[in-house]
């Protein structure tokens, strides 16, 4: 466990401003986004490993196939690391994740400082498939401790970025604004097919499955809603596996 003393919570804060300018003046929300997801999407609660832990920058992490793309967001974030060595990168790349949904216009997320860093790389294999659905949905993101409502409301991530041909095979936005946090992913997902919009298998199997599409019915018309359940899963997520003292 990081020491979180008060000199460790203002260094946070300098790292969060930092992020914030960074953030916003490279329009790199999304790829940040997925960093953090990546990192902590590995925990396995039966086995109390994974997790986020900032071993995605372990060169054998950040090669696996379903990591593509992310080392120019490690990159970037080495950019804060190097201005405040105390924070752990696993503290790192969850503060932001969050920063990344707040100047996007997204909810605000509670972040807790304090994680560990671990040098332990899961095998490849422990984040969703996109080309899979429901069953598979469940197996990943129980094994992670989370619900099918965190499965929804996380997914609405995807109101963020894009897919790139040369990262997963898949192309193209999942809304119409993907640098704006909003319901809009759930809008689209009910409105059929969109001219140059994305729906991956795992964004469908939210609409097929019975207990799945209640969730994704409220969420394309209660904003306030997402916004209350996204904050509370995102923050699940980032602290899995991590008591804060
Ligand atoms: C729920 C299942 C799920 C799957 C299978 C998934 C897969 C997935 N997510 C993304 C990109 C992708 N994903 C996300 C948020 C994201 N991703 C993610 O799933 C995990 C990590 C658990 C797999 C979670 C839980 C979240 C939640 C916020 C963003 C913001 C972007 C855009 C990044 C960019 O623009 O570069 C891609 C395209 C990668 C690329 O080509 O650049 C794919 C294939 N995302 C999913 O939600
Ligand atoms: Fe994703």
């Amino acid at each position: 466990m990081a020491v979180v003393d008060t000199d460790y919570l203002k260094d946070i804060d300098k790292a969060r401003r930092d992020l914030r300018a960074l953030i916003s003046s490279r329009n790199c929300a999304p790829i940040m986004l997925r960093l953090a997801w990546h990192d902590a999407g590995t925990y396995d609660a039966k086995t109390k490993t994974g997790g986020p832990n900032g071993s995605i920058r372990n060169e054998e992490e950040c090669s696996h196939g379903s990591n593509n793309g992310l080392k120019k967001a490690i990159d970037w974030c080495e950019e804060v690391k190097s201005k405040h060595p105390k924070i752990t990168y696993a503290d790192l790349y969850q503060l932001a994740g969050v920063v990344a949904v707040e100047v996007t216009g997204g909810p605000t997320i509670d972040f807790v400082p304090g994680r560990k860093d671990s040098k332990i790389s899961p095998k490849e294999g422990r984040l969703p498939d996109a080309k899979q659905g429901a069953p598979h949905l469940r197996n990943i993101f129980y094994r992670m401790g989370l619900t099918d409502k965190d499965i929804v409301a996380l997914s609405g991530g995807h109101t963020l970025g894009r897919a790139h041909p040369e990262r997963s095979g898949f192309d193209g936005p999942w809304t119409n604004e993907p640098l704006k946090f909003d319901n809009s992913y759930f809008v689209e997902l009910l409105s059929g097919e969109s001219e140059g919009l994305l729906k991956l298998p795992t964004d469908k199997a939210l609409v097929e499955d019975p207990a799945f599409r209640p969730f994704v019915d409220l969420y394309a018309k209660d904003e306030d809603a997402f916004f209350r359940d996204y904050a509370a899963s995102h923050k699940k997520l980032s602290e899995l596996g991590f008591t804060p003292t």
